[in-house]
């Protein structure tokens, strides 16, 4: 018996490129969320959570819509968040980052972080599929937790829009990392959100 959660960040947004924080997915978006609700169709979930934010729920609901069983939930454990900030051991080359974030951010990430930790990395009773759509900050910072990986380790991991990363615990075993950020529903022109071009 496995409990498998599905960590997906939501497709492309409209406004990305203006700059603007939220918006309905753009044609690019909706297409890979299209696909990500092919690749899925198969899987039979128990629940399918999700960022309140817009690009995150309509994300969830292309899924869903293609399975009458499931009824996605907005969590706001998976709102977007910078989960900590500069500590001695985060290498210079992340400093700029930092500069524009307040430490009353800071703050709420990391208790946001710790919050979700204890909800959904918990062991539940036989076969379980659970669907998380949610943001880069957010799966970076549960694949750092299941790795046991320092601190800072989460802005070493990003995530392409719609690419899909798979956690998963057996009874009595630890969670494991299954893949991560795996894009092979996605064509090439639609593997968009990683900070570079993926160069195969
Ligand atoms: O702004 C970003 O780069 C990330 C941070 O988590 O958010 P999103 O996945 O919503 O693009």
């Amino acid at each position: 018996m496995t409990h498998y959660i599905y960590l997906v960040r939501h497709g492309e947004h409209q406004d990305a490129e203006h700059g603007l924080a939220d918006g309905p997915l753009s044609p690019r978006g909706r297409r890979q969320a299209a696909l990500l609700a092919d690749r899925m169709s198969g899987v039979p979930f128990d629940a399918v959570w999700h960022s309140p934010l817009e690009r995150a729920s309509q994300t969830a609901h292309a899924v869903a819509d293609r399975m009458p069983s499931v009824n996605p939930e907005p969590s706001a454990l998976l709102f977007d968040c910078v989960p900590t900030g500069m500590t001695p051991e985060t290498p210079a080359a992340f400093e700029p980052f930092f500069g524009g974030v307040t430490d009353a951010e800071i703050e709420a990430g990391r208790a946001q972080m710790g919050d979700a930790v204890s909800e959904f990395l918990v062991r539940r009773p036989g076969e379980v599929h659970e669907l998380l759509i949610t943001h880069n900050f957010v799966i970076a910072w549960f694949v750092r937790e299941v790795l046991q990986a320092p601190e800072w380790r989460w802005m070493t991991l990003n995530q392409a829009h719609c690419g899909l990363t798979v956690i998963a615990q057996k009874q009595g075993r630890p969670w494991t990392l299954v893949s991560h950020n795996d894009m092979a529903h996605l064509p090439v022109e639609l593997r968009t959100g990683l900070p570079e071009a993926y160069p195969v």
